[in-house]
């Protein structure tokens, strides 16, 4: 049975399984790896879409039930148009299954001879050539979550040719356009490098972060994300001795970069998501186990989100069933569960602002900066509800104490900066609602500033990988008197050390 066969076969299971609500076939994208099967394309059967927008296709019907399970209303400003933007977020994302290396390579090498004319490599006998620091971002096959990459290629030309430049990124980019695990990464790139190029060898070297789970999410940068090392080779560069190797490391070195030889088993998944051993999930999703206890922190997933989130799967020409994607549909059920739309973490924790200290500024008073209080750095992970993509940062808290130099607890804080970006939500929203709930107590006046990264314009879209964004409400006095409000944010400079 091809490859395509046995696909048809499962998504045939899991149409009968999940896809009632949405007679949807998935589109069946071809992938270069089945080069030699028939190219067979299924058209997507288009359903019911959004307000009078194309019909929607079985991945934003997909969207759409995980909204729905996630306890929110898919019709409100802000996720009308969720689905149709994360679907087209995760067709780009893995636009290389679709793409073929060869298309790439035609017409991209040119005659080059080495020194003294020989036809020995480009540069000169036993000259490489070496593309450092690509940026790439692919997709963590294990929970469909983005994950950073640093590639570098290096190949030594042969038969008197050379690549262009570009093209080493744009293959490595064909391959990091996928739901993918690092090693495969590095090991594609070789092979596909080496298979269209020809050359006498070629080395590649990732260097690969993944977004850690949200409680471990305490940072303003990349810094914090798990990282990881891969290397992959082919011809000259192999052997443990290669002077090859050698010199493209030393290559790199020279932009800081110590890259040993690293080729880890391409089985071994880095995710920290998958730190629970997680069971098939049958549609009854047990409770995740770690060696027979409970892991406290595994959420037990509505089995029609997996199977919206298999259907994503099968919709982008992946098959749910291969082995490394078995536990995904759990895990990024587990991921996303963590943003579910509730007010229940205020009934049951008790947590209502009123019973805090409540601060009566006497009007016309001079501002006394004294009574300014600032709480810096709160970590915050929330989910953008544009495209179901993390972001994350800190918080920082301005708010006037009460007349006898009560303050708030910070405890409080950090639950209310918790409560309110533990959700889909877009950052000024967040901003203002933190600032309202700060001013609801210190009536003298509330101000909020929130630093984050976004996912979603780091890893796809306009991928600026070093943007970040800040929003600030205020309200009071911060809003009346602006020496309270610089004041405020001196505290912040001072507090992060770069007050000069
Ligand atoms: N103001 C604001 N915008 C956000 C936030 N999170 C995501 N966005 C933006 O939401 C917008 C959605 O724009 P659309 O054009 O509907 O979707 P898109 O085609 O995926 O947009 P691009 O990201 O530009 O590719 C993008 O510009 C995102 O940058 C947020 O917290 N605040
Ligand atoms: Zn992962």
């Amino acid at each position: 049975m091809t490859h395509l066969e046995a696909r048809g076969t499962a998504m045939g299971a899991l149409e009968e399984a999940h896809l009632a609500t949405a007679a949807a076939a998935a589109a069946v994208a071809a992938c270069d790896c089945h080069e030699e099967d028939e190219e067979e394309e299924h058209d997507i059967v288009e359903v019911g879409g959004g307000d009078g927008e194309a019909p929607a296709d079985a991945m934003e019907t997909a969207v759409r039930e995980l909204l729905l399970g996630l306890g929110e209303d898919a019709g409100r400003e802000g996720l009308r148009r969720t689905p149709k933007r994360v679907s087209k977020a995760f067709r780009d994302g893995t636009r290389g299954y679709t793409q073929k290396v060869k298309d790439i390579i035609q017409g991209a090498l040119f005659p080059e001879v080495g020194v003294d004319k020989r036809t020995g490599s480009a540069g000169g006998t036993g000259g490489q050539v070496v593309v450092r620091d690509i940026d790439l971002f692919s997709y963590c096959e294990s929970c469909l979550l983005p994950f950073s990459v640093q590639c570098h290629v290096g190949y030594v030309p042969s038969g008197g040719r050379v690549v262009g430049l570009s093209k080493l990124s744009r293959v490595a980019d064909v391959f990091a356009k996928r739901l993918q695990n690092p090693q495969r990464l590095a090991n594609e790139v070789c092979g596909a490098l080496h298979a269209s190029i020809q050359p006498a060898g070629v080395a590649v070297a990732l260097q690969c972060w993944h977004i850690p789970l949200p409680e471990n999410l305490k940072c303003k940068t990349l810094q914090g994300w798990i990282s990881t090392s891969h290397s992959s080779c082919s011809g000259v560069f192999e052997g443990e001795n290669s002077s090859f190797w050698n010199d493209f490391s030393m290559l790199i070195k020279l932009r800081g970069i110590d890259m040993e030889r690293v080729s880890h088993s391409a089985s071994i998944s880095w995710c920290p998501l998958k730190s629970y051993e997680v069971p098939v999930c049958n549609g009854h999703c047990k409770k995740a186990t770690i060696n027979g206890a409970i892991s406290p922190k595994s959420i037990p997933a509505p089995s029609n989100m997996v199977s919206a989130v298999s259907s994503m799967l099968l919709s982008l020409g992946e098959d749910p069933f291969r082995k490394e994607l078995v536990g995904t549909p759990l895990r990024y059920v587990q991921w996303m569960i963590k943003f579910r739309a509730c007010n229940l973490d205020v009934k049951l924790n008790g947590f209502t602002l009123n019973n805090l200290s409540v601060y009566k500024s006497p009007a016309g008073d001079a501002i006394d900066h004294q009574a300014i209080h600032s709480e810096l750095h709160f970590p915050f992970c929330s989910q953008c509800e544009h495209h179901l993509l993390p972001f994350y940062g800190v918080v920082h808290i301005g708010y006037f104490s009460s007349g006898d130099g009560e303050v708030i607890d910070r405890s409080h804080f950090q639950a209310l900066v918790h409560f309110y970006g533990c959700k889909l939500q877009v950052q000024e929203r967040m901003t203002r609602q933190i600032a309202e709930a700060v001013y609801s107590v210190s009536r003298g006046g509330a101000i909020v500033v929130v630093e984050a990264n976004h996912i979603c314009m780091i890893s796809r879209g306009i991928e600026k990988l070093r943007s970040s964004t800040a929003t600030i409400a205020l309200l009071g006095q911060f809003l009346t008197d602006p020496s309270a409000k610089a004041h405020f944010l001196q505290n912040i400079l001072d507090a992060t050390g770069l007050a000069v």
